[in-house]
């Protein structure tokens, strides 16, 4: 039997701790178009946003949940009446709780300690419960934390009535090892629904999350392209296909759909996506190098291990400066030529200086070209 759960719940925080992501700044017709492909890809939770920060807010949070069908929109709190009362304005049934558990944060976010924030849980769970609220309670900076208060908190959101602990890794200070073993003794301490929030700042985010599902995290919180605070939060995309891939674990996310959030998502952000992006990058399925290529032409499976049609995507084969005589003469065929061996030498010369002097793949248009003047010059193009 697996240790871990089979389907994994994807909570998607785009619009919350994505648009923490400095400079980002999402209209109301953007949220609402995110939210909505979030939802035909599968996702099943939407951290919508933070009523706290105004009416606009409450209001395209209270139209995301009303366009909703089946993925549920939650709102980002403090653990504060006020921020609660804002919540309950969007008629959502379900708010996220956010409390600092780390004692450093504690001290100086609260000026208290962990006494304080045991009874903030219980009194914050009962307020938002009163008001026919689902709670979920956010660990601040969980990672900082001491693990035996972890365990009381846990304990604390599932005697208040609770239903989940997010552990955030607030400052990305995890390793993927580590992160297994804590959810491991944090799943020890209770029945209620864990989720890990990672952030990227050591690029282990993705990692982390994996290995918090493999110790026992039966939800995931992610942001599409990886936006969020500073270096970011783990990558939906990247979660997903990770999930699916190494562990064998459904989440209900549309593979295919994957490229099209990127792109709604990095336009709405004014954020280019990176060309080496796993899943979404322009070039997360093309390759260049001759052995590579010379391997692939053969038998694909010898340099790709995932099916780029898996992810709507295709595979591509780009001539450059590591082009070989195989990529040379296949690229020829696709477009109807042949050269004998001799040929070929000159052509790919031609290719690899012209890839030099463009720091550019050679377009099949360019290719033709210096074929066109390869059986007269040896010279380079
Ligand atoms: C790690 C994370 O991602 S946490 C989420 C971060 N998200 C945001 O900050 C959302 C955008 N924020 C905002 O719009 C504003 O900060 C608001 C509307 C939330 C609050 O604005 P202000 O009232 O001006 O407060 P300000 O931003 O200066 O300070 C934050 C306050 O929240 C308090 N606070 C922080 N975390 C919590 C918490 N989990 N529970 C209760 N109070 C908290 C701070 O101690 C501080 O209190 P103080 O005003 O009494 O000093
Ligand atoms: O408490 C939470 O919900 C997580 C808040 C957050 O974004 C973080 O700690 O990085």
């Amino acid at each position: 039997m697996l240790a871990y759960q089979p389907r994994v719940i994807v909570n998607d925080s785009t619009l919350r701790d994505g648009e923490q992501s400095p400079g980002v700044a999402f209209s109301f017709a953007e949220k609402l178009a995110i939210a909505a492909a979030l939802e035909a890809a599968g996702v099943d939770e939407i951290e919508a946003g933070t009523p706290a920060m105004g009416p606009e807010d409450v209001e395209a949070i209270a139209a995301m949940a009303a366009q909703a069908q089946a993925a549920e929109i939650i709102p980002w709190c403090r653990a504060t009446r006020s921020d609660i009362d804002a919540a309950a304005r969007t008629g959502v049934s379900r708010v996220h709780l956010s409390v600092p558990v780390s004692d450093r944060q504690i001290r100086t976010k609260f000026g208290t300690g962990r006494a304080d924030v045991l009874a903030r849980i219980g009194e914050m769970v009962g307020y938002a419960l009163d008001r026919g609220l689902r709670v979920s309670i956010g660990g601040e900076d969980a990672s900082r934390a001491d693990t035996d208060f972890l365990k009381r908190v846990v304990v604390a959101i599932e005697e208040a009535g609770g239903h989940r602990f997010r552990f955030a890794d607030t400052l990305g200070v995890l390793d993927p090892f580590g992160t297994c073993d804590l959810f491991r003794e944090l799943a020890r301490e209770t029945d209620i629904e864990l989720e890990f929030h990672g952030h990227d700042d050591l690029g282990l985010a993705t990692a982390n999350t994996l290995a918090a599902v493999r110790g026992g995290a039966s939800h995931v919180s992610v942001c599409v392209l990886g936006l969020g605070e500073r270096a970011g939060n783990a990558p939906l995309e990247e979660v997903v296909a990770g999930l699916s891939e190494t562990l064998g674990c459904a989440t209900g996310v549309d593979l295919m759909q994957l490229a099209h959030l990127a792109e709604i998502v990095a336009q709405a952000a004014c954020r280019p996506i990176p060309d080496n992006k796993p899943i979404v990058g322009s070039l997360a399925f093309s390759h260049e190098s001759g052995i590579h290529v010379s391997g692939l032409l053969r038998d694909a499976g010898t340099y790709e291990a995932l099916d780029p049609a898996r992810f709507g995507r295709e595979r591509r084969i780009l001539l450059g400066r590591h082009s070989g005589r195989a990529a040379i003469s296949s690229s020829l065929r696709s477009i109807g030529l042949e050269a004998d061996q001799q040929r070929l030498e000159r052509i790919l010369a031609d290719v690899r200086a012209r890839a030099l002097s463009t720091k550019q793949p050679v377009e099949l248009s360019e290719l033709a070209l210096i074929y066109s003047r390869s059986d007269v010059a040896e010279g380079i193009v």
